[in-house]
């Protein structure tokens, strides 16, 4: 039993050692086998990849080339594109065109249309007259009788019409002298400028204008204080009258409404003088020749009537100078600067014809009243030239703007010469006042002098003896003005006021001056006017 059992286990050993021996051949024939496989896939796995990556290539390579294919292809859509847009373009223009021709066109047809339409008309309307004409001659001749007879009278009517007014015309002119004269061919005008922002009211003079809401004659001002030899104190209380007083409130305007009707005169043919005489700062300047004074406004009046006289048959030139008389000399502030104080001009009368002419001046043509603004502004910007300030020499000069008014009436044949003179004259403050000397001296003596002289010439005037002599020679001014002072000529005189107490001596001389004028009566007017002293 054993035997058998050590048999079978022998048996049993040698077929594991079999089996495990074949088992060896079996895995080791296995694992070569896998070992030929792994080998074999892997192979194929690198075709398969080769063959993958080539077909990558090819397809990477073909997509670029589409690329490149469709981004040519879309930029020959977008020439495209730009291409049709122009085209477009043009022919929205060219539709735009064709709309305004068929406007055109339209507006043509109408017109073409309404003008057929007149025409038919006419014709109409001729054929009825050449009917009318061939019917019955004697009804026709009768309303041809009619009707030019009706037009003769038409005709007789306007031209009667025509007559009066310019008969009307020259009486009002007469009318409008003999006015002028009654109220006195010189006259004084008194205005007192208002104080300045920078004069403490503390330093004005008492001024008082007892009939301002009468017709604004007077002016009362509360003298300086005075010491009787009692030793009382008093202040001398003084009237004054002339033909207008102007309080500070008056404005430009209201002022040259009074002396319109002597611009008028002018234009009327006669010689007009108007003055502005006060001492320096009394507002001579503002009045005359500020933008809205009485020059700009009396060449803007003279347009505006000049128009107006032009459908009674009247044609006015104006012919305009601007002149300053500074130490006796004589200066064209309209020329040139650098001539000032150097160039000689002299006066010339022509005694029969009674006009004044002036050697070497500039004479401007005002064709339009804006004309006279580049005149003030050149006068101005020629004296500033010719001083380091120019209102220290415009108060030390007298400026004289002169116009010359020249009508011609084509239907009447009458002719109107006259002349315009308005005069800013130099600070009127005496020579002891201005403790002047040197250059300043010489300069005040000869303000003096032209003053006083026509001071002379006015009371030689006012004297009125026939043929007796009126001392115009004895300065450039006088001189100058000589057919514009006295005879038929109308004089106004503005004496210039200032409010400032400091200034008050000085204005009770000029004051006193211009009753002196005041009082002197020129021509056919007689007027009587005194300085009251309460
Ligand atoms: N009516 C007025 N209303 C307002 N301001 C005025 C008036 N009159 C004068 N003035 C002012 O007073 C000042 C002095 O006036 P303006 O220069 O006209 O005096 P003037 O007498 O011409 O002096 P000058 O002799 O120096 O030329 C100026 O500043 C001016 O503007």
């Amino acid at each position: 039993m054993d035997d058998l059992c050590q048999r079978q286990r022998i048996e049993l050993d040698s077929v594991q050692q079999q089996n495990g021996r074949e088992i060896a051949t079996i895995t080791d024939r296995h694992q070569e086998e896998v070992r030929d496989l792994k080998r074999r896939f892997d192979r194929e796995i690198e075709d398969e990849k080769a063959a993958r990556l080539s077909a990558l290539g090819k397809l990477t390579s073909q997509s670029a080339l589409d690329t490149q294919k469709s981004q040519i292809e879309l930029e020959r859509k977008d020439r495209e594109i730009t291409t049709l847009h122009d085209g477009l373009q043009t022919l929205k223009t060219e539709l735009d065109r064709e709309r305004r021709m068929v406007h055109e066109l339209k507006l043509n047809l109408d017109t073409t249309s309404s003008n057929s339409a007149t025409l038919e008309s006419s014709v109409r309307a001729l054929k009825a007259r050449i009917e009318f004409l061939e019917s019955g001659r004697e009804e026709q001749s009768k309303s041809f009788e009619r009707c030019n007879q009706q037009m003769m009278d038409a005709f007789a009517e306007t031209e009667a019409i025509k007559e009066k007014l310019r008969r009307e015309e020259t009486l009002r002119r007469k009318l409008h002298n003999q006015v002028q004269e009654l109220k006195g061919n010189i006259r004084v005008f008194c205005r007192v400028r208002p104080s300045l922002k920078s004069e403490p009211a503390s330093d004005l003079t008492l001024m008082q204008y007892p009939d301002e809401a009468d017709d604004g004659k007077e002016i009362n001002i509360l003298g300086p204080e005075e010491r009787s030899s009692l030793g009382t104190v008093n202040r001398k209380n003084n009237t004054f009258s002339f033909d207008r007083v102007f309080n500070p409130s008056t404005q430009n305007a209201e002022v040259f409404d009074e002396i319109s009707q002597l611009v008028q005169s002018a234009l009327d043919g006669y010689n007009v003088c108007i003055f502005c005489y006060g001492q320096t700062g009394s507002g001579k300047t503002h009045t005359m020749s500020s933008a809205d004074g009485m020059i700009p406004r009396a060449v803007h009046q003279i347009y505006e009537t000049a128009q107006g006289l032009e459908e009674k048959g009247w044609r006015y030139s104006m012919a305009g100078n601007f002149v300053e008389v500074y130490n006796e000399n004589l200066n064209d502030l309209l020329g040139n600067p650098d001539e000032l104080d150097k160039k000689k001009h002299e006066i010339r009368h022509d005694m029969q014809r009674g006009k004044t002419t002036i050697t070497d001046i500039t004479t401007v043509n005002l064709d339009s009243p804006e004309m006279v603004e580049t005149i003030l502004k050149n006068a101005d910007a020629n004296r500033s030239v010719a001083a380091t300030k120019a209102n220290e020499r415009s108060s030390r000069s007298h400026s004289v703007f002169i116009l010359k008014l020249t009508g011609q009436n084509h239907i009447t044949g009458e002719r109107s010469e006259g002349t315009l003179n308005l005069v800013d004259l130099a600070g009127s403050e005496r020579l002891s006042h201005s403790g002047a000397t040197g250059e300043r001296l010489k300069e005040t003596q000869n303000i003096n002098r032209s003053l006083s002289s026509l001071g002379d010439v006015i009371s030689a005037l006012g004297q009125g003896k026939e043929g007796g002599h009126i001392p115009y020679r004895n300065s450039k001014l006088t001189y100058l003005l000589q057919f514009s002072l006295g005879g038929n000529s109308k004089t106004l005189m503005f004496v210039m006021v200032s409010p400032l107490q400091a200034h008050m001596s000085e204005t009770l001389t000029s004051l006193k001056f211009a009753t002196k004028v005041h009082n002197t009566h020129i021509g056919t007017a007689k007027r009587q006017a005194r300085v009251r002293d309460a």
